[in-house]
């Protein structure tokens, strides 16, 4: 293992033209890792503080670069973490910027990898990561914060869970974006594009349900395997407190509504996946779900959870959910992601790594899906900062086998 020699942060552009935190991470042997963060638009209450970027950079120049640079080693996450959170002195990264840390953090273990000359993947899961590769959720028709003037639900994702390999699925998602439109087309509905490359025309839910439904129904009749859909409900954007329910347009459900309506759905649709089907506070009302659905579908917690242990503890405790979503921007650093991981692993909940609407060309959560062994990666569909991490997932299953 070698020291960290240097560490450099600068201003690059996110995928909304926004700029974002990018670092740089050299080591005393010679070892490099680049990382940028990525940025939430519907994010979660509880996260970690996102900086401006500007701030978040000169921050960590002025708290962690000190920290870092001959005082850590590269390839111990732990050490390069703990000296972030040391830095920051908050719990919530508020002083240094989750931008800053997390950038820091993926591209420490980048140089870490770099060093023992191993595929990231290799350096933060071990010889024994397993061989099970993730199921990627790809984002075909979506609104909500992502999107103005389209569905409420946030996000409608394919999920192709028959797939032989990742490759298939990774294609099999795109066919599915490819009918989608066709199917908007021939229903006159012109349809712009979400923040994440998803289709955002101004349908009601009810048809961007029959539009999934007839996409994925088309693509696996002709792929000929099993595709099923999901969705990220992203409820707590449709909570309005003062209206004591959730906002469809001109309806308004209680929270007795909104559990029997996402019951009815999971039903109705044989939905293989549920984020965030209520609101960031309401674990009762996860709970419940839950134990009407849960045998049959995943209840993932993104908001409700926002990879913090703490927050996954009780939710573990109140059999709230019973998978989690995992974006290390959420929390900070790669090793409070990986204890969330672990925590949800030792509690019988699945994983789904996930990236930003936000999102840079940076591919780090693909190697944490495979290191981790997470059951699926939520990364988009299509569009070039969405196809990086799905390009790099198929590099990593041919490089793996
Ligand atoms: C990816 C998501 O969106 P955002 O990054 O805007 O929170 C999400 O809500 O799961
Ligand atoms: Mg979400």
């Amino acid at each position: 293992m070698t020291l960290i020699s240097n560490v450099s942060l600068r201003r690059v552009l996110d995928s909304r033209g926004n700029p974002t935190v990018e670092a740089d991470v050299l080591t005393e042997s010679g070892g490099f890792g680049r990382a940028a963060a990525p940025s939430g638009a519907s994010t979660g209450e509880y996260e970690a503080i996102e900086l401006q970027p500007s701030e978040a950079i000169a921050s960590a120049r002025r708290h962690a670069i000190p920290r870092l640079v001959g005082e850590v080693h590269a390839g111990n996450q732990r050490e390069v973490d703990a000296a972030l959170r040391a830095a920051d002195g908050t719990d919530n990264f508020s002083e240094i910027g989750a931008n800053s840390a997390v950038a820091i953090s993926m591209a420490a273990a980048k140089a870490g990898a770099d060093v023992l000359g191993a595929p990231l993947y290799q350096h933060l899961g071990g010889t024994f990561r397993g061989e099970n590769f993730p199921i990627p959720l790809g984002n075909i028709v979506g609104g909500g914060e992502h999107a103005k003037e389209a569905t409420n639900i946030q996000e409608f994702l394919a999920a192709p869970v028959g797939a032989p390999s990742v490759s298939e699925a990774v294609f099999a998602n795109a066919a599915v974006h490819a009918r989608a439109s066709e199917i908007l087309d021939e229903r006159g509905t012109p349809a712009a594009k979400g923040d994440e490359g998803a289709w955002a025309p101004p349908i009601s839910d009810a048809e961007a349900f029959e539009v999934m439904d007839e996409a994925v129904s088309d693509v696996a009749d002709e792929l000929g395997f099993e595709i099923r859909f999901g969705l990220d409900v992203a409820a707590a954007e449709l909570y309005d407190e003062d209206e004591d329910g959730y906002v469809y347009g001109d309806e308004v459900k209680s929270t007795d509504e909104q559990i029997e309506y996402v019951a009815d759905l999971v039903d109705e649709y044989e939905l293989v996946y549920v984020e965030d089907p209520l609101d960031e506070n309401d674990y009762e009302g996860f709970a419940e779900l839950t134990d009407r659905v849960g045998d049959r579908t995943l209840i993932c917690g993104d908001d409700l959870f926002v990879t913090n242990v703490e927050r996954l503890q009780d939710g573990i405790d109140a059999d709230a959910a019973n998978s989690i979503l995992i974006k290390p921007n959420q929390i900070g650093t790669l090793s409070d992601a990986f204890d969330a991981i672990e925590l949800a692993n030792r509690n019988g909940y699945e994983t789904i790594i996930s990236h930003r609407s936000g999102e840079t060309e940076d591919t780090t959560i693909a190697h944490l899906a495979v290191a981790t062994d997470a059951a699926f990666i939520k990364t988009g569909t299509v569009q070039g900062e969405r196809t990086a991490k799905l390009n790099e997932l198929i590099r990593i299953a041919d490089d793996a086998v």
